[in-house]
């Protein structure tokens, strides 16, 4: 007995392995085969869905954009301004679409501004002492000559040297002045390159020709992949309204998005046009809202430089390119299917929870005898519900005898 103590207290006398059992049972033959059927016919749906069979690379891309359309202003101090595809075309000149995706919906013109007239800023002094010659700060209009100067009766200033008369703060005119910058067209060239495979393409397909280019306009059901695009029209993709959007500006994000499949005959490279809006919407709530900047014309009169300022409000279009690629690739698919090997272990844990199920059921419902077990029992319902049935010794003779043929015993071996 003392011999035995160690095995006993130890376990060292024991080996423990899995019993096997075969049930001659259509039912559960046929779930089985049914489970596994299911979860291959989801794990093939998964794998051609998502192209889990591919390898993958992102793109890398260039964008350039050209605006066409002429529009008329009548501004006040001015006259009448056409702006065509001149004035906004060339880096050096005004711009009616200052950079290459900015577009000027509306504008205030401040008056002649002539060079080098000395003008008086409130800074107060009493001699030239109190003044600094060169002496610039952020809310004065121009640099301080030294001087100190009178101002009124009372008082004396520190003059100042800058453009004449010093601009004020106006709002921008409501409907816009270049509302009809609506139907200006924009042609974005975009190339794209996946760099892994060695692949590069253009939003202007191959198939287009000068003609066409020349005649077509983007339109999401009627001509999808054309590149040129009516501004009124992104506004309105991006549900917007142009006019009240023209007022004081705003930025409207274009989207390209290439979604590529590279592999043989499902070969398919197209790009998606969508727009949103990206600035803050509620001009009303939020403070400075919108998008402007300065541009000035130069000329002299009479020897002096003189220069016509405008201040502009416009509608920038931020192009954004998203792309991945995708092909074939033998180790992607093996690396799947390694992968989704793990799911048929679900296979057995449902079988066994629906035989242990039915089995209980039969036994409740007085169909099978279940009495005491080897080992201790919980009686927690899920465990009753999803452990290993026991039988007594009676039952599970009586069930071997009518179903299970056993192939493995842990006692045997
Ligand atoms: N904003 C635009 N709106 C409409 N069509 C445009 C626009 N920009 C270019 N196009 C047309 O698209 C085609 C390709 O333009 P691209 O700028 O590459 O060539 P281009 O010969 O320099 O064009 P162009 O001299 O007419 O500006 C041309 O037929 C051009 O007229």
């Amino acid at each position: 007995t003392t011999s035995k103590m160690p095995c006993k207290l130890l376990n060292l006398c024991e080996y423990e392995t899995h019993k096997l059992v075969r049930i001659q049972s259509a039912r559960l033959g046929s779930l089985k085969w049914t489970f596994n059927g299911v979860i291959l016919m989801f794990i093939c749906i998964v794998m051609f869905w998502n192209k889990e069979y591919q390898e993958h690379d992102y793109v890398v891309s260039s964008v350039t954009a050209k605006v066409k359309g002429v529009a008329m202003t009548s501004l006040p101090d001015v006259g009448d301004i056409v702006w065509d595809v001149v004035d906004y075309s060339g880096p050096s000149q005004v711009c009616v679409c200052a950079f290459i995706h900015l577009c000027f919906t509306n504008i205030v013109v401040l008056l002649l501004y002539i060079i080098h007239i000395l003008y008086l800023y409130y800074t107060l002094c009493w001699t030239d002492k109190d003044c600094v010659k060169g002496f610039w700060e952020q809310n004065s209009h121009g640099v301080q000559t030294g001087a100190c100067v009178k101002f009124d009766v009372k008082q004396k200033t520190c003059e100042v040297s800058t453009w004449c008369p010093i601009e004020t703060k106006k709002t921008p005119p409501k409907p816009a002045l270049l509302a009809s910058a609506e139907n200006f067209t924009v042609l974005i060239k975009n190339n794209i390159r996946f760099p892994n495979f060695n692949f590069i393409r253009r939003n202007i397909l191959p198939e287009m020709t000068d003609s066409y280019l020349k005649h077509c306009q983007f339109n999401r059901r009627t001509d999808p992949w054309c590149p040129i695009f009516r501004l009124g029209d992104i506004v309105q993709e991006a549900r917007e309204n142009f006019s009240e959007m023209a007022v004081e500006g705003g930025v409207i994000g274009i989207q390209i998005k290439w979604d590529c499949n590279l592999d043989g005959f499902l070969r398919n490279c197209l790009p998606k046009y969508s727009f949103r809006r990206l600035d803050e919407k509620e001009s009303n709530r939020t403070l400075s809202p919108g998008l402007n900047l300065r541009f000035a014309r130069y000329q002299t009169e009479k020897g002096v430089g003189e220069r016509t300022l405008f201040k502009a409000f416009g509608i920038r279009f931020d192009v954004m390119v998203f792309g991945k690629a995708g092909k074939f690739s033998i180790i992607q698919l093996i690396i799947y299917i390694g992968s989704t090997l793990s799911y048929y272990a679900l296979v057995s844990f449902i079988q066994m929870f629906s035989f242990n199920f039915f089995l209980k059921f039969n036994i409740l419902t007085g169909k099978e005898a279940y009495i005491d077990c080897d080992f201790p029992q919980t009686t927690l319902f899920i465990d009753w519900l999803i452990g290993t049935s026991c039988f007594s010794k009676e039952a599970r003779q009586n069930y071997s005898e009518k179903k299970v043929e056993s192939v493995q015993d842990r006692q045997q071996v």
